[in-house]
């Protein structure tokens, strides 16, 4: 990343699959850093004046999916933050590309205790006969998606939410080491 890239793209990304965290942890993590947070699956809400669930259910999945990606592609054009993407972002194709070169953090929850954390919400992908097994085959079904968009992985069920943060912190640390090194390289 060039000096100008780095002022300019997003603090961090955080990705991964419902429940592993991303709203929760996002929002410690901006904190920390003292940045400002933004999740996509809240900006949808705002920007339609729609409920997700209303979304999936009366426009279909498609539309849904049309909506999260001009929502994701504008927040990482203009955020400088921390951004959460919902869980299914990263499945379509132009959000994968436009992460390239952000640093993304792939937030993984087995599929035991990620089900235990969202099994009483509305989450409109695990409503219906045996939410569990649906939960767990779309994890598996992504987890290849999420590894590979990401410059780093992190363990979402190391500890509280502010554990995780802190080994985000800690990995954000040796990641813009990196990237320092990059540019001096560059640069020289
Ligand atoms: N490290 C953690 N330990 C225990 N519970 C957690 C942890 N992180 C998040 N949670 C809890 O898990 C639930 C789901 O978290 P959250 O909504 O942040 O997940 P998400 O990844 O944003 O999901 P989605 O993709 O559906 O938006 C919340 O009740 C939250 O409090
Ligand atoms: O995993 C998914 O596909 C989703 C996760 C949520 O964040 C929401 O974006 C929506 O419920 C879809
Ligand atoms: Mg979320």
């Amino acid at each position: 990343m060039t000096g100008d890239r780095v002022d300019r793209a997003p603090s961090a990304v955080l990705i991964g699959f419902m429940g592993a965290g991303k709203s929760t942890v996002g929002r410690i993590l901006a904190d920390r850093l003292g940045v400002d947070f933004i999740d996509t699956d809240t900006e949808i809400v705002r920007t339609t004046g729609r409920s997700i669930p209303d979304i999936f259910t009366t426009d279909g999945p498609q539309r849904f999916r049309e909506i999260e990606c001009d929502v994701v592609l504008g927040v990482l054009r203009t955020h400088r933050g921390v951004i959460a993407l919902g869980g299914g972002a990263v499945m379509t194709p132009a959000i994968e590309s436009a992460l390239a070169g952000h640093r993304v953090i792939y937030l993984r929850i087995d599929a035991d205790a990620g089900f235990a954390r969202v099994a009483d919400s509305d989450r409109p992908l695990i409503v219906g006969d045996d939410p569990q097994t649906r939960y767990a085959d779309l994890l598996a079904e992504r987890d290849a998606t999420y590894t590979r968009a990401a410059v780093f992985t992190v363990d979402a069920a190391a500890g509280d939410a502010g554990t995780v943060a802190d080994e985000i912190l800690t990995e954000l640390a040796h990641a813009l080491v990196g990237e320092r090194v990059g540019e001096r390289a560059v640069n020289s």
